[in-house]
């Protein structure tokens, strides 16, 4: 029995000051990029643009928002499952998570911010905005890599405006256990592109193709690039959207924020004519993205292998 290196991510670069599209940087990085998004479906990302102060101030703001009492957390309702205050669930005990609609929006996030804490909290609104916004820059140079890669350059005007930022902050309680026990039960993202950013307790684990599970331990500097099945299904299956879950134990609670970038209601997926063909047959029917989370959240959709075969594929 040989001795097994632990799968790694792929770690990629976006730090480059001349990370321009166009420069041979940009092109050597979409390579990466394409090749990852292929493989794994997902990679750590070093991006400085988020200033250290930024990236320090968005931990404190989750503690508080945590620690704030169950009355004032449950205000946050959404009609979208996922969009508002979640925790308590028995299935998931540890885990907790409140998400911001419209985060990169300041006036969105000060209202939510007004139902969290009437009398207002502008460092909080303050620090969910700009983190927000500020990596929305990574999530439109990710996405802008990959439809050059893939010759699909006329849509992106279309598919940039296609999509809203929804920021869902988590908490998972340290199960103060030895043993390893289920922070988030393992899934697929749903949307478009997602990143995630976390504290020094590590505990996502992302599935290889070969069916591996794939310990994310990203550096200070980094995020986790994820890609969801509304870009796979976009792309004709072309990038993988990978299976992932948390893990914890210990005793330390683990704080992570993910920049979702959703499909606006009413926009219809429909994968381009260039990316189907006889050797890539169309994999899914043109679908709306916020119909298809009305199917997955339902007893059929949560039972199915894939909701989104069974909800709209081919
Ligand atoms: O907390 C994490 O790192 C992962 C969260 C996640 O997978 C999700 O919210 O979809
Ligand atoms: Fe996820």
């Amino acid at each position: 029995m040989g001795f097994q290196t632990p799968l790694k991510l792929p770690v990629i670069d976006f730090s480059k000051p001349d990370l321009k599209p166009g420069s041979n940087e940009w092109d050597l990085v979409k390579g990466q990029v394409q090749q990852a998004l292929q493989e794994y479906g997902c990679f750590e990302a070093l991006f400085d643009k988020i200033p250290l102060h930024l990236r320090e101030a968005i931990f404190g703001s989750l503690q508080e928002l945590f620690d704030l009492p169950l009355q004032a957390k449950i205000r946050n309702v959404s009609n979208k499952p996922y969009h508002g205050y979640v925790g308590q669930y028995p299935q998931v005990p540890l885990y907790e998570s409140m998400g911001v609609d419209d985060a990169n929006i300041t006036e969105k996030v000060e209202a939510l911010t007004t139902t969290l804490w009437p009398q207002g909290n502008s460092s909080f609104s303050n620090t969910i905005q700009s983190f927000s916004e500020q990596l929305s820059e990574l999530d439109q140079i990710v996405r802008r890599m990959i439809l050059e890669s893939f010759d699909l350059e006329k849509y992106m005007d279309e598919h940039m405006g296609s999509t809203n930022y929804l920021l869902r902050v988590m908490k998972y309680k340290g199960p103060k256990t030895t043993e390893t026990k289920l922070g988030l039960h393992s899934h697929t993202d749903k949307n478009i592109v997602t990143i995630l950013y976390q504290n020094e307790v590590d505990g996502l684990e992302v599935l290889s193709k070969e069916g591996e599970w794939i310990n994310v331990k990203p550096s200070k500097q980094s995020f986790t690039v994820m890609i969801g099945e509304s870009l796979y299904a976009w792309l004709n299956g072309r990038v993988h959207a990978p299976y992932h879950r948390v893990m914890m134990t210990g005793d330390k609670a683990r704080y992570s924020a993910g920049l979702f970038s959703v499909p606006k209601a009413g926009y219809i997926i429909k994968a381009p004519d260039e990316l189907v063909d006889e050797a890539h047959p169309l994999l899914f029917k043109p679908f709306d993205h916020v119909e298809f989370l009305g199917f997955y959240y339902t007893e059929a959709g949560q039972k199915a292998e894939s909701a989104l075969k069974v909800f709209c594929g081919v």
